[in-house]
């Protein structure tokens, strides 16, 4: 009988990690300091999880920028161009944040950077030389299991499995990316070896794709990986399947020569009689019982009986109680909530409480229940205040939901007659220019903020500074010849926390920081209630945006799904419906905004493709109501009143129908990294409404020249009619420079300058 988890957020309880790399760029602190610090987060981590009694520690969940990153140094998947930079660190963050030294001729963009699966985590895509020879640096996690087995703990490593690894690399042939396998095979059976050698019994490796439906040939690299890697003499694998059941994979995982799996019993706790049945009884269950995506409380009595139930089917020493996934998606600890009410926080638990909750289990299921039965109860006790709390419900949104119709969903009049109306009204050149909305989040803006939160300086004063920001930042804009202008979010921390901030339902943290990309992190509000709006939350700020310039001012909202998504969610009703409350708080604040005199609102939606389920089979019924809460948050206003949308990190050729269905006026997408297939789309089935496709990469620093853009234009101009294309970047511009901001917006407007007399 065990308890270990899969993984461990490395930012640190503090942030450290974010702090000592940021430093460590900025050139504040050495290298030698960096890696230090590291060393001692990993520690912390490990002591952590095995003061509480875990029995094994994963080794290699920690990385400085990204753990698939890592896996791209592990195994020398690294393009030739980043040669240019040192090998080490240097050539490390130059694929992870690009490189630029103009006196060492050195200009190199990052790697391409997507979603985790259905997460707000972002990895860098491996990319794949045509002729691509593989040879492997193993000295990062050779490194850190020293250091574990040093401190005496048992350590597992953790390694990514090599079809999951292939299928989420790329390649620039058409080749399918798993024809790499025999090539990379051999490096996987080194590594073991070497792990092997070292003393190490079981290795984890993470193969999440088995949550997705996959087609023969993946199905092939599986028996072809798992049973050359079951040849090395020693080693014992712990396959892990995460972020979904098995489904139809099971069988296929059944005749895999492993030794251990973990399977996600949150996501799928149906799955456990079938894996039951059909897992040798010989392989060990690693068995997720708590959320590591959600930061409620686990249920014990609930995660207690799936324990039990294994138990009654196979022996107690072959089993291990963990969580669903790797708890990298969780805030660190609660301890630092100490602002946090009371009720509420007796609901949560991040990591380090995750830990517990894990170690509890397994006592429960080693000593029985009644070895821990103090805990049991003050769990349950919890769990029923939440349960029959009076503030978790609230019967006037319910009813207001009830009485929803179809006219709710759709504006007045179809496209062509909001076009007309709206063209009519702007009267904007052709090849309006635009910005995605928020604009450089300097440390003086978040000096600022925090001055306020710390008292140090009054509301009053730090509103005065927002006005002056924003209106220092809309009058660059004018002058820049920009023709729709944003206010820049100065105000805001983060485009989903602010809206959590201002409805009720929602509650935030102090410190829930969970790691986003990179040193980049996140602080997820939690909604725990029916969401509602009792008052307008931004309609002052584009009232006063608007005074200043005779140019529109775009209101600047975030979508339902988005802000659902970018959420912890609560646990105790379908997330269609949590969404649909959250699209009638964002109906409610369109319709304020319109009526205070807005004329154009952007609701964003960047992570409506994130939101896709990863089974296929779920498609049609997410769509259906996520299109619909973006429906219904938009479709309040008149005519004449332009609704944008914008929309960025993903592919979304596979959802092209519903982003059509979304009615939006004009849609801004992220186009600059995935090429024109997009556009090919939009061209293919029809698509009428204006289109701002991204023209310039706003994550990283480099500063995009008019002709390149343009360029960029002219090839869209295959695709897409002169008369519905904007010219905008592809995103925010909240993590860059002023400097860069205004190199890249100037030339911006050029290209529309240019076009316009070409046109
Ligand atoms: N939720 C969300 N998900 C998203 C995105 C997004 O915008 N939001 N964009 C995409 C990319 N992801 C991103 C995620 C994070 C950041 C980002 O910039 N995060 C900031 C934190 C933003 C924030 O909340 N900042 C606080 C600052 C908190 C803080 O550190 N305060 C210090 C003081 C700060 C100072 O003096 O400088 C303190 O209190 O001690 C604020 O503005 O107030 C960071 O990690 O650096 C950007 C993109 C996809 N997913
Ligand atoms: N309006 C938001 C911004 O400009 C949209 C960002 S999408 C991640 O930052
Ligand atoms: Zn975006």
């Amino acid at each position: 009988m065990s308890a270990s988890i899969l993984g461990f957020p490395r930012i640190g309880s503090k942030r450290q990690l974010k702090t000592a790399v940021e430093g460590f760029w900025s050139k504040k602190i050495s290298q030698e300091e960096l890696l230090s610090q590291a060393r001692q987060l990993r520690q912390d981590h490990w002591n952590l999880q095995s003061s509480q009694g875990l029995t094994q520690v994963p080794v290699g969940d920690f990385t400085f920028y990204d753990h698939v990153l890592d896996h791209a140094i592990l195994f020398g998947i690294v393009p030739e161009r980043y040669n240019a930079a040192d090998a080490g660190l240097e050539r490390y963050f130059a694929l992870a944040r690009g490189l630029q030294v103009p006196s060492r001729n050195i200009d190199l963009p990052s790697l391409e950077m997507v979603k985790w699966f259905d997460t707000n985590y972002h990895y860098m895509v491996p990319e794949l030389a045509i002729n691509q020879e593989f040879a492997l640096d193993s000295s990062k996690i050779i490194g850190e299991l020293e250091e574990a087995l040093a401190l005496g703990l048992n350590a597992r490593p953790v390694v990514i499995g090599p079809v999951t690894l292939l299928k989420l690399s790329k390649t620039v042939s058409s080749a399918s990316t798993l024809s790499f396998l025999p090539k990379l095979l051999p490096k996987y059976v080194e590594l073991v070896q070497q792990l092997v050698n070292k003393g190490v019994k079981t290795i984890q490796l993470d193969e999440p794709i088995l949550a997705l439906d996959i087609d023969e040939e993946t199905k092939e690299a599986f028996k072809t990986a798992y049973t050359t890697l079951s040849q090395v003499s020693g080693a014992e694998y712990l396959l892990a399947t995460y972020f979904g059941g098995l489904g139809n994979n099971l069988s296929l995982v059944a005749e895999l020569p492993i030794q251990a799996l973990h399977i996600d019993l949150v996501r799928d706790p149906k799955q456990l009689p079938k894996v039951l049945s059909t897992i040798p009884e010989s392989v060990n269950l690693s068995l997720g019982v708590v959320d590591g995506r959600n930061i409620w409380k686990t249920d014990l009595n609930n995660a207690f009986s799936l324990l039990q139930e294994a138990a009654k089917a196979r022996p107690v020493e072959n089993l291990t109680v963990s969580a669903s996934c790797s708890l990298l998606h969780s805030p660190h600890s609660l301890e630092a909530e100490t602002a946090l009410d009371a009720e509420l926080k007796s609901w949560l638990a991040f990591a380090t409480e995750k830990v517990v909750e894990i170690s509890t289990l397994a006592s429960a299921l080693k000593n029985g229940v009644d070895s821990v039965k103090a805990k049991f109860e003050e769990n349950a006790a919890a769990l029923q205040t939440r349960r029959s709390s009076t503030r978790v419900s609230n019967p006037e949104v319910k009813a207001r939901v009830q009485a929803l119709t179809a006219a709710d969903y759709a504006r007045q009049a179809e496209f062509p007659v909001r076009q007309a109306e709206q063209r009519e009204k702007f009267n904007l050149p052709l090849f309006p220019t635009t910005t995605i909305g928020s604009f450089p989040q300097t440390s003086e803006v978040r000096r600022n903020r925090a001055r306020f939160r710390k008292g140090e300086i009054t509301k009053a004063e730090y509103e005065q500074y927002l006005e002056t920001a924003t209106r220092e930042c809309i009058e660059w804009q004018d002058k820049a010849g920009l023709d729709v202008l944003v206010h820049g979010e100065f105000e805001r921390t983060d485009m989903v926390e602010f809206f959590g901030e201002h409805l009720s339902g929602f509650t935030f943290t102090r410190n829930g920081w969970v790691q986003s990309y990179g040193s980049r992190c996140v602080k997820p509000p939690v909604i725990y209630g029916d969401v509602n709006r009792t008052r307008a939350m931004t309609t002052e700020t584009a009232k006063f945006s608007q005074t200043c310039t005779s140019k529109p001012v775009k209101g600047m909202l975030t979508g339902p799904v988005t802000i659902l998504q970018w959420s912890f969610v609560r646990d105790d009703q379908p997330r269609s419906e949590t969404c649909q409350q959250i699209a009638l708080a964002i109906r409610d604040e369109v319709v304020d905004l319109e009526s205070s005199g807005t004329t154009i609102i952007q609701v964003d939606e960047p992570a409506i493709r994130e939101g896709l389920p990863l089974r296929h089979e779920n498609w049609d019924d997410y769509l259906q109501w996520s299109v619909d809460a973006f429906r219904l948050a938009t479709a309040g206003v008149k005519n004449s009143t332009q609704i944008h949308t914008h929309m960025c990190y993903s592919d979304f050729n596979a959802i092209f129908q519903s982003i059509k269905r979304l009615d939006a006026d004009v849609i801004t997408i992220e186009n600059a990294k995935s090429d024109l297939k997009l556009l090919h789309a939009f061209e293919k089935h029809g698509y009428k409404a204006e289109i701002g496709p991204g023209l310039y990469d706003i994550h990283s620093p480099r500063v995009p020249s008019t002709q390149e853009m343009k360029d960029r234009v002219q090839k869209m101009l295959a695709y897409l009619a002169p008369s519905l294309l904007w010219i905008n970047p592809d995103c925010g511009l909240k993590t860059r420079g002023w400097d860069e901001v205004k190199a890249a917006l100037n030339n911006l407007v050029d290209v529309a300058r240019q076009l316009r007399k070409e046109h």
